[in-house]
């Protein structure tokens, strides 16, 4: 199997090979905790042997599913939902996704978000736009009671109705949810849509394996299978028996947890391919939610360059010496872009008449690597060989398991979210929701 590969050679002008190693009992005893499921937070470590768990029928119900509703002529296929509800089916469709579909003619709908914010102007001018169009939905939600995918499904579910009537809206609305709890498994039940279910064990962050992402992957075009396949390959690369030396994530996780010890409290995703953005927020949730705890962590960010070397890369240069960057790295592109020769020569750049235009992103990308190197920014490299379904599974487990064994070493539970209830609590609060009288008259007095 061809696999994404990992290079850590340039931070060894910061930490040790000998520190790095030094790790392997330790994370290897992690790797039969997650896979074991016997270490922290083990009810929700079922995202470690998912990928080899999804059967034929499973992905022939999405597949069908994405058919029966793409052959309905949609323009637009809605995804309600937030954080681990949203990202990965995001950044993955981005990834696969010609950079101006949007603006094309497609075979398959366009992939449109809802209840990922709450802005008023967003939600106003999408209703208006699907005034115009065709559309079917999905409403994503685990818990089924997070507020912004509900306010946003409770507003476009009485759009789709009064446009198509009820029963033709009903075949349009995808619930994907917990089997039995919450608010939007009662709601489908009582409306008779397609339900897929999030299996208990797989927390919103870990779940794009899941319906939550393959239902829209599926519907947006892209061949499911071969990332699942990807992702398969690399639980078998990563699994329990796999020794430090061969275990990608192990290496990474042993690699930024000793940075971080050494001082870099930032990890920057940096990625050389805008395709890639919303890979990174992805990327963020995982490890900012599994990671920011008990006043510990790495800050997760993420760059785009070239774009941001003309913005941040003066800070990634030159500022705090906190930081260190992990670069996703693209070995191919899809496509052939030459540059050409001109005779008059103005802008000086027949230097590189006739080659790619990848070749100077790659002379971009090694010369920012050795310049924020010298910099005092150490930098981990990770190669896909290509951009495609197969290999973004790969890369989708292995941060999810290195994730898992960084938290670990971190000596955190990297599967809860506690933190995340404080602004919520608040801002029912604030709103007087009933039940929160005590909370709202003391929150009043703070204002
Ligand atoms: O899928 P849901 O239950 O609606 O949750 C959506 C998201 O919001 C929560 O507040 C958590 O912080 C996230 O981990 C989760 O992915």
């Amino acid at each position: 199997m061809e696999r994404i590969s990992l290079n850590f050679d340039k931070t060894f002008d910061f930490i040790s090979k000998d520190s790095i190693f030094s790790y392997k009992e330790a994370i290897e005893n992690h790797n039969r905790a997650l896979f074991n499921k016997t270490g922290k937070g083990n009810d929700f470590l079922g995202w470690t042997n998912l990928p080899t768990s999804i059967s034929e029928a499973e992905l022939a119900d999405y597949e069908a599913t994405a058919a029966k509703l793409v052959s309905k002529d949609i323009d637009i296929f809605v995804v309600i939902g937030i954080g681990g509800s949203y990202l990965g089916s995001k950044a993955v469709v981005d990834a696969l996704s010609d950079s101006f579909a949007h603006l094309k003619t497609r075979k398959n709908p366009f992939i449109l978000f809802a209840g990922q914010n709450i802005s008023e102007d967003y939600l106003f001018e999408l209703r208006e736009l699907l005034k115009t169009k065709e559309y079917a939905m999905a409403v994503i939600s685990k818990s089924g009671t997070t507020t912004e995918p509900a306010l946003a499904f409770r507003l476009l579910k009485q759009d789709i109705e009064d446009k198509y009537g009820k029963a033709e809206a009903n075949e349009r609305i995808v619930a994907i949810t917990d089997a039995s709890k919450g608010a939007l498994r009662s709601l489908a039940t009582i409306e008779g849509y397609k339900t897929f279910v999030i299996p208990d064990d797989v927390g919103g962050r870990y779940s794009v394996l899941t319906p939550v992402g393959l239902l829209a992957i599926a519907v947006a075009g892209f061949d499911i299978r071969a990332l699942v396949q990807g992702a398969v390959d690399m639980e078998k690369a990563t699994g329990v028996d796999v020794p430090f030396e061969e275990n990608l994530s192990a290496q990474y996780a042993a690699v930024r947890n000793e940075l971080y010890k050494s001082g870099k409290k930032v990890e920057i995703l940096v990625n050389y391919n805008p395709k890639l953005h919303f890979f990174a927020e992805w990327w963020k949730q995982l490890y900012g939610e599994s990671e920011g705890k008990e006043s510990k962590g790495i800050f997760p960010a993420a760059v785009d360059f070239s774009s941001d070397l003309h913005s941040m890369g003066q800070y990634i240069q030159e500022g705090e010496r906190t930081l260190f960057e992990t670069v996703l790295s693209v070995a191919s592109p899809d496509r052939e872009v030459r540059i050409p020769t001109d005779t008059a020569d103005l802008d000086g750049l027949n230097f590189l008449a006739g080659k790619r235009v990848d070749e100077v992103n790659k002379m971009a990308e090694l010369g920012t690597m050795l310049a924020h190197v010298d910099g005092g920014v150490p930098n981990i490299q990770i190669v896909l060989p290509k951009l495609n379904e197969y290999f973004l599974g790969q890369l989708i487990q292995f941060f999810e398991v290195a994730c898992g064994l960084s938290g670990y070493t971190l000596g955190v539970n990297p599967f809860d979210q506690p933190g995340v209830e404080a602004y919520k609590k608040n801002m029912f609060a604030l709103l007087e929701k009933p039940g929160y009288e005590e909370a709202t008259k003391a929150i009043k007095k703070r204002l």
